[in-house]
């Protein structure tokens, strides 16, 4: 007989199983026993397919019946694209539901627990909460804030540099490392550079991993146009790119860039303020974003206090040079009172490189 958490942690790690899948969804878990015996389970993979507890109720068959259900995220009660979980746990005639989380979704939060209390049905809420809100602290977030999670990510050398005084970066980092960026390009809903990284370095910023993987939106910031027409993410029609203009960027030069998988989104105000850039990106339904640089973009994201995580990469090699760019270029902080403050989550070894996570502190 295992116990609550452990069933919860079952659930957890089936959860997992959507991750990068499922957006604008979050992604859930849920594990039927019976009788201490695991009798189904399932996780949501899809937005506008079943739902986990949909999974798992269907494998459980007759057995749901009387069952203790675990479910990693507070079962949905309104019509969304599928019926609500919480009226199939009822007519299922399950006995006890076991919830990591409530769904911060106004529409939601409670309303499931409340549902399944007034059918009588034994609820009980928390376990495993930490753990449950660390999976879904994107969806989270943007359901709390409309706008995207925003992963800000640079790769330097021992001593700071994202390229040498000479513009050149090929490369800091190790193939091990670079395919670790691919894996978080390959969950996000969009990947975001500066028009400069472009012109230095005409990346593709599409998914390059053995096993696969979705390319996420490619998103230029360029106030005045500049990306070269001959740019991968302009020509090579391998994933959808939105070039962010400002205001000035007359229309017929806009229409040279436009065709069927680039358009151009004007914020309508000269420069491009990064709240308001991820206002519109999450009414575009955009839930993650993925800052891949360069150091002046990086800085901007850091001035307007946008930065949810850091993802950082450190080579065992010497750059050096005064002239060499570092990660945050810009304004910067002047005063110490005043620089952002992270706390590191993670330290870990990728082949003879360094990542570092890490995520600001609510000051
Ligand atoms: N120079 C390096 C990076 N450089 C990051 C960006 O400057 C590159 O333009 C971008 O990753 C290229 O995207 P691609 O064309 O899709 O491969 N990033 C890394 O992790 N390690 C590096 O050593
Ligand atoms: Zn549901």
């Amino acid at each position: 007989m295992r116990s609550d958490e452990q069933y919860m942690r079952m659930a957890l790690e089936i959860a997992k199983a959507g991750i990068g899948q499922t957006s604008p969804n979050p992604v859930v878990g849920a594990v039927v026993v019976k009788d201490g015996e695991v009798v189904g389970l399932g996780a949501h993979l899809k937005a506008g397919e079943p739902h986990a507890e949909v999974h798992a109720i269907r494998m459980a068959g007759e057995k749901a019946k009387g069952a203790t259900v675990y479910v990693t995220l507070e079962p949905c009660s309104h019509y969304g694209k599928t019926p609500p979980c919480a009226d199939l746990l009822i007519e299922t005639g399950v006995r006890r539901v076991v919830i990591a989380t409530t769904d911060p979704n106004p529409l939601v939060a409670g309303k499931g627990i409340a549902k399944l209390q007034k059918a009588g049905i034994e609820v009980q809420l928390g376990v495993m909460k930490e753990e449950a809100d660390e999976l879904n602290r994107v969806f989270f977030h943007y359901i709390a804030t409309k706008t995207p999670f925003v992963t800000l990510k640079y790769a330097s050398s021992l001593d700071g540099k994202i390229a040498t005084s000479t513009g050149e970066s090929k490369w800091i980092t190790s193939e091990a490392a670079r395919e670790d960026v691919h894996r978080y390009r390959a969950v996000h809903d969009a990947i975001l550079v500066g028009v400069n990284t472009v012109i230095a370095d005409n990346p593709s910023l599409t998914v390059r991993l053995p096993e696969g993987g979705k390319n996420p939106i490619r998103i230029v910031l360029d106030t005045h146009l500049r990306t070269p027409l001959d740019a991968n993410v302009i020509r090579d029609g391998t994933a959808e790119t939105w070039i962010v203009v400002g205001s000035e960027v007359s229309g017929e030069k806009k229409k040279r860039y436009e065709n069927e998988k680039v358009q151009i989104i004007s914020l309508g105000t000269p420069y491009i303020d990064i709240k308001e850039l991820l206002r519109v990106l999450g009414e575009k339904r955009v839930t993650s974003l993925f800052v891949e640089g360069g150091s002046h973009v990086h800085d901007s994201f850091i001035q307007a206090g946008a930065v949810n995580e850091i993802v950082a990469y450190f080579a065992p090699k010497i750059i050096g040079g005064k002239q060499a760019p570092t990660p945050i270029g810009g304004v910067g902080f002047a005063n110490m009172a005043d620089v952002m403050e992270l706390q590191i989550r993670q330290v870990e070894r990728i082949g003879p490189d360094i990542k570092i996570v890490a995520i600001p502190n609510n000051k």
